[in-house]
């Protein structure tokens, strides 16, 4: 107990300290990639100025994208309608925009596309799709672009519906806690939208300064809440969504209980805008809680930390928020890569470090609570240094270390990212096996929601590298389908796992979710490549 600081607590509330990986891209290291080095020097050599086909290495196999044919070419009328619809300024054709839009942030995927678009409202949405439904024009539906699998950006030459100028709060009700708002907004606009009000955002992920809910929604992001307040599945209450035809489907309700046949708005969740475009959704917002208290701790080995994390199930129950982990190994990257960060447990002996978030409505009695519990945990053995954080900027600085790691890796050189939901007593068990096949030539790092069984195992290597990348694919995704994990726990299946999801569904239910596709999007215009195989989600 001595070595435990067990101080005093704090309050998490001024989400605009925390760090905030998309606003603050690394200026110094930053290497931008050419669309060869990840997908193979195939586009370069053969194809770079058809652009008809790409190739990128999915698993040891390189994966020949072809561009549907059946998808028109942008014309000058085509431009000249949109501007018709939207007006000059929101039709994009400058090429330095253009460059941004068609990257995505990690700048492993690269499409090339000729417009951006700026829809203001739902109808000039609804017009924009009725038309390219009509034309063939393939289109790729863009909110922050802050995604990790290749889902936000254009594979080819996809017009871009960037959807940021729908961000108005349309309705609060401080009674229900229940928002409704455009979706463009950002999500830390709406976080502190809701401070204000005393009430807090169901979600908080690490690229909040960037990332829209409409994307949050599309995506189905998880984040750091996700263990307290459950998934978006659960918190969205309604939204509205375009579907590719034009059609507005209103199902904006706001009701807790609405049994009344099927729930469509679950299609649109985590369908990446493959199904529709969402352009309005209405939130369950929670209230914002008295004491917020967040522990810093080291474990010596990962059997403490799963056996904490029962323990904290147990003892801290309803107050517990957040329960996240990282191996030593992110430690040192963040360490060595972030400038200002770090380690407030400075030592070689420990092997892995928890989070745990602590919300709840009595300061003292949530503060004896928690001390309780670390107090236990640490006679027992299970936490072997820890501290809370004493004020804001000591809460902000032990969350910048755990949010850091995408931005640590970024800076590293080139990373093989896997998002994966595994059984909590497996998981680790992975992040070793890898760790073991590449051998010196990678750095093999574990963190993640440990709360949610949600592992992020990252590969960090100087350079892009097929021979590593055989070493980890196909092998990373057998494991997990051996294990009945799933190959994308958050972030989706996007360009990067579209053919590789059935390690983690049936081929029935793939079929069926092909079919569905086909319904709703029948000239297979909406976000094409992504999600489902390529046979299914580009038909020819
Ligand atoms: O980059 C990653 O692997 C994870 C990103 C994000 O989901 C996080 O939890 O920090
Ligand atoms: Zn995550």
């Amino acid at each position: 107990m001595e070595k435990c600081k067990i101080t005093h607590l704090l309050l998490r509330h001024s989400s605009k300290l925390l760090f905030d990986r998309r606003l603050k891209p690394n200026s110094h290291n930053w290497v931008f990639r050419s669309a060869s080095d990840y997908n193979g020097t195939f586009i370069k050599k053969g194809f770079g100025n058809t652009r008809t086909m790409q190739y990128r290495f999915f698993g040891s196999i390189a994966t020949k994208i072809e561009r549907n044919t059946a998808f028109s070419t942008l014309n000058s009328d085509d431009v000249s309608h949109f501007k018709e619809i939207l007006g000059e300024k929101n039709v994009i054709q400058d090429e330095d925009v253009l460059l941004t839009a068609n990257t995505d942030w990690m700048r492993k995927y690269k499409g090339f596309s000729k417009l951006l678009l700026q829809p203001r409202t739902t109808n000039e949405i609804s017009q924009i799709l009725k038309y390219c439904d009509s034309r063939h024009l393939a289109v790729v539906p863009q909110g922050g672009n802050t995604g990790l699998v290749g889902g936000s950006v254009p594979v080819f030459d996809e017009v871009i519906v960037n959807m940021g100028s729908m961000n108005n709060i349309i309705t609060f009700d401080k009674v229900s806690g229940i928002l409704v708002c455009e979706a463009g907004c950002i999500l830390e606009n709406l976080i502190s939208f809701l401070d204000n009000h005393g009430f807090i955002m169901p979600l908080d992920l690490g690229a909040k300064g960037s990332c829209q809910i409409g994307g949050n929604v599309s995506t189905n992001a998880g984040g750091l809440r996700l263990v307290r307040y459950g998934s978006l599945h659960g918190n969205i209450l309604g939204l509205e969504a375009v579907l590719a035809n034009g059609n507005v489907l209103d199902m904006l309700g706001s009701l807790r209980k609405d049994n009344t046949g099927y729930d469509l708005k679950h299609l649109f969740i985590g369908s990446e805008g493959s199904l529709g475009i969402v352009t309005k959704v209405s939130i369950l917002t929670p209230p914002k809680l008295s004491s917020v208290n967040l522990a810093f701790l080291a474990c010596s080995d990962y059997l403490s930390c799963q056996k904490l994390l029962l323990e904290a199930k147990r003892k801290l129950g309803e107050i517990l928020s957040a329960f996240e982990f990282l191996d030593n190994q992110s430690m040192d990257l963040v360490l060595n890569h972030l400038e200002g960060v770090r380690n407030p447990l400075p030592s070689s002996m420990h092997n892995f470090y928890v989070l745990i978030e602590t919300t709840g409505s009595d300061e003292s009695v949530d503060k004896e609570k928690l001390e309780a519990f670390l107090l236990r945990s640490m006679e027992g053995g299970l936490i072997s240094d820890g501290v809370i954080a004493q004020d804001i900027n000591q809460a902000s600085s032990f969350w910048r270390i755990r949010e850091g790691v995408p931005e640590a890796l970024m800076k590293a050189g080139a990373v093989y990212k896997y998002d994966l939901s595994l059984p909590v007593e497996k998981m680790y068990d992975l992040v070793e096996e890898i760790r073991l096949r590449l051998g010196e030539t990678a750095k093999v790092i574990g963190y993640g929601h440990l709360g949610d069984g949600n592992l992020h195992l990252n590969i960090s290597a100087p350079h892009y590298d097929d021979m590593i990348l055989a070493q980890i694919e196909p092998y990373v995704y057998e494991w997990t389908s051996k294990h009945c994990g799933s190959i994308s726990a958050e972030h989706g299946l996007g360009l990067m796992k579209a053919n590789k999801i059935f390690y983690s569904k049936s081929p029935e239910t793939v079929q069926l979710m092909g079919s569905i596709k086909k319904l709703l999007d029948p000239n297979g215009i909406l976000n094409p490549y992504k999600v489902l195989p390529h046979t299914l989600s580009s038909y020819h």
